[in-house]
This record gives C-alpha cells, sequence and structure tokens, in this order.
C-alpha cells in the first residue's frame, strides 16, 4: 500500500529575507520563496505522486507555498485543509526583532536556546515542545489517518512545525532535535508503514 506523506517548508518569506522573527506574524514570500515552491512541485512532478488531500497551517507564506506547489503538479483541485494547528512556533515578544540583533542584545547562547532548544520558550512565545503539544495530535487526529488508508498526503508548513513532526517521525530526541535545520523549498518525501513507523524518507535536494 501507498503510504506517502510529503512535508515541504514553505519558501523564502519577506521576513526571512529581512532575518526577522516571525512566528505567527503574516509576512507573503519573495519572488526567490515563490520560485522555491514551484521548484519543489517541479521537483514532485518527476516523481508522479497523485495527491488526495493537503494541509497547511493559517499563515500566508505556507498557504501560498502550498498553492504554488499543487500548480506546477497540475492539481489545484485537491481539498485542502487549513489549520493555525501547523502554524510555526509563535515567537511571542521577538516576533519583528532582528535575528542578529537580538544576538547582540541577549547573547548568542541564550538565542541558541531560544530558536533550537526543546524546552526553553522565548518571552510569551511558544518553545519547540509547546509546538509538538499541538501539532501532534493534529497530525494523529487528521493528516495520519488518509496516509495509513493508503492516500498521498502533502503538508505545506513551517520550521519549527515540521521540526515539531520531526519528532514522530524521525524518532528525534529532546537531545537531537536541536541540530535538526529544514530547508525553505526542500520537499521530504516519507513512505510509512502500517504501524505509522517510517519505512522511507527522501529529501528531494
Ligand atoms: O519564525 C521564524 O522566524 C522562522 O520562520 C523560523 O525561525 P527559526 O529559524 O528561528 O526557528
Amino acid at each position: 500500500m501507498n503510504r506517502t506523506l510529503v512535508l515541504v517548508r514553505h519558501g523564502q518569506s519577506e521576513w526571512n529575507a529581512k532575518n526577522l522573527f516571525t512566528g505567527w506574524k503574516n509576512p507573503g514570500l519573495t519572488p526567490l520563496g515563490e520560485e522555491e515552491a514551484r521548484r519543489a512541485g517541479r521537483e514532485l512532478r518527476k516523481r508522479d505522486i497523485l495527491f488526495s488531500a493537503a494541509f497547511t497551517s493559517a499563515l500566508r507564506r505556507a498557504q501560498d507555498t502550498l498553492e504554488l506547489v499543487l500548480g506546477e503538479l497540475g492539481q489545484s483541485n485537491v481539498p485542502t485543509i487549513k489549520d493555525r494547528a501547523l502554524n510555526e512556533r509563535h515567537y511571542g515578544d521577538l516576533s519583528g526583532l532582528n535575528k542578529d540583533e537580538a544576538r547582540e542584545q541577549w547573547g548568542e547562547e541564550q538565542v541558541r536556546l531560544w530558536r533550537r532548544s526543546y524546552d526553553v520558550a522565548p518571552p510569551g512565545g511558544e518553545s519547540l515542545k509547546d509546538t509538538v503539544a499541538r501539532v501532534i495530535p493534529f497530525y494523529c487526529q487528521r493528516i495520519l489517518p488518509p496516509v495509513l488508508r493508503g492516500e498521498r498526503v502533502l503538508v505545506a508548513a513551517h520550521g519549527n512545525s515540521l521540526r515539531a513532526l520531526a519528532m514522530v517521525l524521525d524518532q528525534m530526541t529532546p537531545e537531537s532535535i536541536p541540530t535538526l535545520e529544514i530547508a525553505t523549498g526542500v520537499p521530504i518525501i516519507y513512505k510509512l508503514n502500517a504501524d505509522s513507523t517510517v519505512a522511507s524518507k527522501t529529501v528531494l535536494v
């Protein structure tokens, strides 16, 4: 049975380009980000994957990426669910601040902990652990059932909501997750076993 789950992080956003903490803020894609999304679609087209469902967040950059990917695939009518459970980690008081300026103000290590640790939340925002607590129930209740029925499912989301999914799919731990980086616009194809463990993983770099 063809249990396929494809994850893609949105293309470069206007705030990625400006090096700003974004979280739940809602900038659009840059022209480069749009091209990254179209390229992701072209890479998937080579694999002939016919999707039956798609999921994205409540934020434009992920929604626009999904639309561009599906457009390249000629599959724009795939039923899509948009849910804020898949949103980027909420960056709280850091939202809108420049990441280099934050390092100057609070130091390299503190900013690294806010951005990459498992359980240190930025002030007023979510830790990755908090993000996992909303992403994984959504994954189990909404995304996984169609995949286990043999459907091919596409998810366009964010760096940290996808890192949250990697905790389960790739069996990452609080110790190993800090080193995982997810590139913009690079599809990751998982084939799942019937027990929802990963049979194979292909990154379309
Ligand atoms: O929300 C953001 O600023 C980025 O999309 C992801 O940020 P990070 O690289 O600090 O996790």
